[in-house]
């Protein structure tokens, strides 16, 4: 089964507290945070105090998924909050494998997350440490936009480079994610769903979770 993780930008920013609970009723298996610096992307989401206060509220692990240029620069702070994975790009530094070890040695499950445009060679010789490969399937910066079709046969390339290496990681996709573009992603090999805009919209949480899951 499919893990389902809302992402929380799509969230009602000033009753967040409340869409927390309802996710979680409804069956939501990993909470999706969005940090961005207004640098690596152009945009700013949100900050420490308001992934504390998530981290508070929630009961289900949260994936903190960084799109900042200094992706190492508060990953103490992450697990001290309790998070339970980060992912940051491959695209902002030039040092992966050291941030990785980083992560890995507060307690946390690292994740490398990749571009639309990079190609999934990049992260091969790091999937013997390697938790989980996050694959954007749009632009980094925003909710709401839509799936880039052409991100499906990385999904596939990492799924035959997971077969033939042996290494368990997981695959997790990220943006655009809705009820056609999940099984199109989950039968190519990805089993994290990440999905905002779509389930916040939906009108029955708990369904659009189910479906998700498949
Ligand atoms: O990382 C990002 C955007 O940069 C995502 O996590 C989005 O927040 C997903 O939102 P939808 O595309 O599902 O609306
Ligand atoms: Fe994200």
């Amino acid at each position: 089964m499919n893990k389902v993780l809302p992402s929380l930008l799509a969230g009602d920013f000033m009753r967040l507290g409340d869409d927390i609970e309802k996710m979680e009723a409804a069956g939501a298996d990993i909470f999706h945070l969005d940090i961005m610096d207004g640098q690596f992307v152009p945009n700013i989401s949100y900050g420490l105090p308001v992934v504390k206060a998530i981290a508070e509220k929630s009961t289900i692990p949260l994936d903190v998924h960084l799109m900042t240029n200094q992706p190492e620069q508060f990953i103490p702070e992450f697990a001290e909050m309790g998070v339970a994975m980060v992912s940051f790009h491959i695209e902002a530094t030039a040092h992966p494998h050291r941030i990785m070890q980083l992560i890995h040695n507060h307690g946390m499950k690292a994740g490398i997350a990749l571009n639309p445009h990079t190609p999934v060679n990049m992260v091969k010789h790091l999937l013997p440490e390697i938790d989980f490969v996050l694959i954007m399937t749009v632009n980094p910066g925003f909710g709401g936009q839509e799936f880039i079709s052409s991100c499906v046969d990385k999904i596939e390339e990492l799924a035959v480079m997971k077969e033939d290496s042996g290494y368990d990681f997981a695959i997790e996709v990220d943006g655009g994610i809705n009820n056609e573009t999940a099984e199109i992603c989950t039968k190519a090999g990805a089993g994290l769903l990440v999905s905002g805009s779509h389930l916040f919209k939906s009108g029955d949480w708990k369904r659009a979770v189910d479906t998700l899951k498949g």
